[in-house]
């Protein structure tokens, strides 16, 4: 309740549409609300008087008001949606916008699935909310009042009918409506399963193809689609059983209705015409308070969304920018690490263990060590993805955190373990990397990557449109694209996460020499598997279980350190495994 108070901050812009959208629904209401009156005289005093010219006169007036009516309520639904919809549209452009500020904690708390269901489903369903209050909210209870006085005025001899119906048909209402809350509550929560596994699905449909999973994808889909649907049905089904119920009870009204509007017409005291104007009205007040219930019911689906873009919106960041940031002008690229821990949840067991040593700028360091020992890890801190739990970490002498978080990222070029490239050109891709980056420095970014030969190849080259998620690249053509991304920034830092797996010997070997050549001054950090990528480093770590085992050059790591010289051994074709 109080999330959708506070959201309701956002229709601030168009007030002007939110009050214009319910008075001109108050023009349609007074209008349906004229109609019976006018259809009562008719047949009394048109009709039953033979007065064809009253009939003509009266009947031209209901045209009329049908008309206004309907002016008013197509004005109100022109207004309800443009203040929902902008209301909608502002309120996913803020949850959209504090996601990119999220750091990678905050992001894997949520995970993509719910995310998306919070920026899709959560908005849409305020956004209904909203524009059913604005048409129906004031239409149902107006209706519904309207008719109540205009019975007692007109047919107040039948209005005993209305003050045993109406509680009745209240009683229902609240029925109905307090179990569909609890129902769409699970009808949410099914929603956001089946999203994020459409979401794993469609993300990973390569590797459920090669693995032949697709019946086992079939069926998972199959559980969390049976229990939506199940949901639905039940809620559906107490919404839609509202109807016949309601209108058992309002004929129970029509036919006591008429049986006393019988005995009075015998009696002379009241005209045929308005026993069918209080049967209009009976309609009416169960249409009224249908339509507000329907209403009601879509607030209270609409509480947990809210409660969940709220959420979204008051999580706090856990990377801050600080106060008085630092500018990054002619800093150099030297990076340390001093004591460093890090856990990825907190409390949890720490990932990476007292982290210490320096890499002087210009420096390039290798880093290799076992799967899940730390690697990449160690260098999403470089960026800041994550903060350290303790220890510090500086870049030219100063603490990260002091650096303006924008411009730190600026001096770094990271190249990911999976290359991350969106669809658009490969022109859009490097821009990422550069904005306005002249054609010569794509050119030049491409050729120190060992892209710019298959770019060329390509029909259109640099304006070559890659797919969803670059389907259309291969492995190899992806990683050096990624490479070209972070090349083009010319950064202080540059860092490659095991990124040349897919990138043959030849080209590898190429971009090592354009680093030496053409990068002296970037500090560069290689994570490798292969000896052969990082033993020219001016520095190796050895990482292991989260902590430093060795460090040294390639000579010096061949003499102290054991690990290093398996892995060496092994891979040089003098190791345990070659041997067998
Ligand atoms: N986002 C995350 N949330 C929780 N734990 C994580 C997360 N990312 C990595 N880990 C864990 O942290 C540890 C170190 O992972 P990291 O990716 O740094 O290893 P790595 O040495 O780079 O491995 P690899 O060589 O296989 O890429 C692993 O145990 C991993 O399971």
């Amino acid at each position: 309740m109080k999330s959708l108070q506070k959201l309701l901050q956002y229709l601030k812009p168009y007030t002007l549409f939110a009050i214009l959208a319910p008075l001109l629904m108050c023009i349609e209401v007074a209008m349906d609300l004229l109609q019976p009156t006018i259809m009562q005289h008719i047949i009394d005093n048109g009709i039953a008087q033979s007065d064809n010219a009253y009939v003509i006169q009266m009947g031209l007036l209901m045209l009329v008001t049908a008309f206004v009516g309907l002016i008013g309520g197509a004005g109100c639904t022109v207004y309800s949606s443009k203040a929902a919809v902008n209301f909608a549209a502002d309120i996913r452009r803020d949850v959209f916008r504090k996601t990119q500020q999220f750091s990678s904690r905050n992001t894997d708390t949520y995970g993509a699935g719910k995310l998306i269901t919070i920026v899709t489903n959560d908005v849409t369903s305020v956004q209904q909310a909203l524009m059913m209050t604005l048409r129906v909210f004031v239409r149902g209870p107006l209706l519904f009042i309207g008719s109540v006085i205009i019975v007692w005025v007109t047919a107040r001899e039948l209005f005993p009918v209305l003050l045993v119906t109406i509680p009745i048909l209240m009683a229902f209402i609240y029925f109905f409506s307090s179990k569909t809350g609890k129902l769409f509550v699970k009808v949410q929560k099914a929603m956001d399963k089946v999203n994020t596994k459409l979401q794993e699905t469609f993300s990973g449909i390569r590797v459920i193809k090669a693995f032949n999973r697709k019946n086992y994808e079939m069926d998972s889909f199959k559980d969390v689609n049976d229990t939506l649907t199940k949901r639905n049905m039940a809620a559906e089904q107490v919404i839609l059983s509202l109807m016949p119920v309601m209108l058992f009870v309002v004929n129970v009204g029509v036919v006591f209705g008429m049986w006393m509007g019988a005995i009075k017409v015998d009696e002379g005291t009241m005209q045929v015409g308005v026993i069918l104007a209080f049967i209009n009205y009976l309609n009416i007040i169960m249409n009224g308070l249908i339509s507000s219930s329907h209403v009601l019911m879509q607030i209270t689906r609409s509480f947990t969304s809210a409660n969940r873009i709220q959420q979204v919106l008051e999580t706090v960041v856990d990377i801050q920018e600080p106060v008085n940031p630092i500018h990054t002008s002619d800093i150099k690229g030297s990076v340390e690490f001093d004591q460093v821990n890090f856990s990825y949840s907190k409390n949890g067991e720490y990932v990476l263990k007292n982290i210490s040593f320096y890499a002087g700028a210009g420096d390039t360091i290798g880093i290799i060590g076992s799967t899940g020992s730390g690697k990449s890890t160690l260098v999403k801190l470089i960026s800041r993805l994550y903060d350290p739990d303790t220890g510090t970490i500086r870049i030219s002498g100063k603490d990260l955190k002091d650096y303006s978080l924008e411009e730190l990222r600026t001096l770094i070029g990271f190249v990911p373990q999976k290359a991350t490239l969106f669809s658009g050109t490969i022109e859009e891709n490097l821009s990422y990397g550069k904005e306005n980056a002249n054609p010569d420095e794509m050119e030049l970014a491409a050729r120190s990557a060992a892209a710019y030969e298959f770019i060329e190849r390509l029909d259109k080259g640099f304006n070559h449109e890659l797919m969803q998620g670059a389907t259309n690249l291969s492995g190899g053509q992806k990683q050096r694209l990624s490479m070209a991304r972070a090349f083009i920034r010319h950064p202080k830092i540059l860092v490659f996460d095991d990124s040349t797996s897919a990138v043959d010997a030849l080209s590898e070997a190429a971009i090592q020499k354009t680093l030496r050549d053409h990068y002296g001054e970037t500090t560069v950090f290689i994570i490798s598997s292969k000896v052969s990528s990082i033993m020219d480093a001016d520095q190796i770590l050895v990482i292991d279980d989260g902590m430093i085992e060795a460090a040294g050059t390639h000579e010096e790591l061949l003499q102290t350190s054991q690990v290093y010289r398996d892995i060496y051994e092994t891979q040089s074709g003098k190791g345990v495994l070659s041997d067998e």
